[in-house]
């Protein structure tokens, strides 16, 4: 049974009443203890069965990474994960079952911040006239947001979408998985074809300038029907988000393996063997299972050797070698006043065509200090590469320094701190999420997602959500499901 159909009702019973008990437990290894491999190991052990998992880093969480040093305590950087949308029911079915509590994640507002083309403004005044940024748009296309711009071009999408989803994507997929971001939106299949003033509007104010080349349905799935949606409201874990894997550790501590990097695998008739080694100490381990579920993104999977090398099959090598990681940084800094707030900015964000592109402001009306920390920048794909080769204090100074552009001198007299994370640098993602390039949903998604033999697969990439922990919790219930039934 494809188990990746389930529906999101099943999903959430699943995760409120857990799995069926299987006839005969198994020896379980989930390699990876980030969203998905946390879902799947705590369904598994809660149904019986015999559950390790084996991480690489010395925590859990994986790209949920809330960062807490070097910032005074009690404040934090969101590396990863930052903002949950309310329609996303699996993660807040689980913010539920462990009781965390919430607060809304402001992703914009009146006051937002908008520097374009040499402009500064203010997004109340751009919505009422989107001209004042002087994008070369054509007269038609004039008096309208980048938002409503990219709704244009895509609306007749969404109304076929809304009329039946299951029986219409697959003709979607299969009609537009050849097209890029840019080409649909030069080459528009409904005759809606915008200009290039246009398309940089839309491309620089939803922060997409970067990724032209990738396919347009993943971007129009996991990004577009989301950050348009004006009325969609989003959450965040008051104190950090990293409080969603930690809550699985009073069930799991003692069933994970930290500093365990998987390096081998060799699958026979009857069992699984997996080789770790400790990247502290380089000793080596090893381990045995009935069942594995691997959780570990693609890109770093590329160095685990997978072995007889037909145990895995055509398209699954493929989809590793291939399978494309967004690369992204986020530079934090902390000061001791939180000055924007005069400015109306108590979460929400800076837009702008300078390297920094986004800035998210802290959401703290409850907060005990005056401090606080911002995203001083948040940059995805081509937008991130400059900054990668910045060391860390380089590119703090440098994201103050344009930080100065938009909210004067005074960021230097209120600076503590900084730091930043850049996904494409850290050994254990090899980048920040995964995005299709054109044709590779239909060559390589089934294969992503396939079992092969003993060894199961989750993780964002295994799903159509990448980029969201919606996904990767997903597709730790879908594997769990995979394992318990098998
Ligand atoms: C910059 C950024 C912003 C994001 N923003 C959001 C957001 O706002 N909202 C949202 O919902 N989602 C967001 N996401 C996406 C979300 O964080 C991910 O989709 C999700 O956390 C992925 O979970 P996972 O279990 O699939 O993978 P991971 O979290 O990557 O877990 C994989 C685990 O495997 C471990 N591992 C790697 N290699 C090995 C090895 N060889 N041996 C053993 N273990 C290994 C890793 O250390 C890691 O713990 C963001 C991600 C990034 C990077
Ligand atoms: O909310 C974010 O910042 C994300 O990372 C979500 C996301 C998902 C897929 C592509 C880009 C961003």
């Amino acid at each position: 049974m494809d188990y990746s159909r389930l529906t999101q009702e099943e999903m959430l019973s699943i995760v409120q009443n857990g799995l069926k008990r299987p006839l005969t437990p198994k020896r379980i290894i989930v390699a990876g203890a980030g969203m998905a491999g946390l879902v799947a190991a705590s369904l598994l052990h809660a149904a019986g069965h015999e559950v390790h998992l084996l991480e690489s880093s010395q925590r859990v969480g994986g790209r949920v990474f809330t960062i807490r040093t070097p910032f005074t305590y009690g404040n934090h950087l969101e590396a990863g994960a930052m903002r949950f949308p309310e329609t996303h029911k699996l993660v807040l079915a689980y913010i539920k079952k462990f009781s965390l509590h919430t607060q809304e994640f402001i992703n914009s507002q009146p006051h937002d911040l908008i520097y374009v083309n040499g402009i500064m403004t203010e997004n109340r005044t751009y919505e009422k006239n989107p001209d004042i940024l002087g994008f070369p748009v054509t007269v038609s296309e004039k008096g309208k947001t980048a938002e409503q711009l990219m709704k244009y071009a895509v609306q007749p999408l969404i109304d076929f979408i809304e009329q039946d989803p299951d029986k219409n994507w697959p003709a979607i997929i299969k009609r537009f998985q050849s097209y890029s971001l840019d080409n649909f939106l030069r080459n528009n299949p409904f005759g809606r074809s915008l200009s290039s003033g246009a398309i940089d509007m839309i491309k620089v104010l939803l922060s997409l300038e970067g990724l032209p080349e990738l396919s347009f349905l993943d971007v129009f799935r996991d990004i577009l029907i989301i950050f348009i949606n004006p009325k969609l409201k989003y959450l965040e874990i008051v104190g950090g988000n990293d409080q969603l894997p930690k809550a699985f550790l009073p069930q799991l501590k003692n069933h994970i393996f930290f500093s365990q990097r998987l390096t081998r695998i060799v699958q026979d008739q009857n069992k699984v063997t997996l080789y770790t080694e400790s990247p502290l100490t380089s000793h080596p381990y090893v381990f045995e299972a009935d069942k594995v579920i691997i959780t570990i993104p693609f890109s770093v999977l590329n160095f685990v050797k997978i072995e007889p090398f037909h145990s895995l099959s055509y398209y699954k090598r493929k989809a590793i070698r291939e399978l494309h990681y967004v690369p992204s940084t986020k530079i934090g800094i902390e000061f001791n006043h939180r000055f924007w707030e005069k400015n109306g900015l108590s979460g929400g964000k800076s837009v702008t065509d300078l390297s920094t592109r986004f800035t998210h402001y802290p959401n703290q009306k409850r907060a005990s200090s005056s401090s606080g920390v911002v995203i001083a920048s948040y940059t995805w794909e081509d937008d991130t590469v400059p900054w990668r080769s910045f060391p860390n204090r380089i590119r703090v100074k440098e994201a103050l320094d344009f930080l100065s552009l938009f909210h004067g001198p005074q960021v230097y007299e209120y600076f503590v701190t900084g730091h930043a994370h850049s996904w494409s640098l850290d050994p254990h993602t090899g980048g920040a999420f995964t995005m299709f390039k054109p044709y590779q949903e239909e060559e390589i998604y089934e294969a992503i997602k396939a079992p092969e033999g003993r060894l199961h697969f989750a993780g964002e990439h295994t799903t159509l959500k990448h980029g969201w922990v919606e996904g990767a919790i997903e597709s730790g219930i879908r594997a769990a499901m995979e394992v318990n039934e098998t």
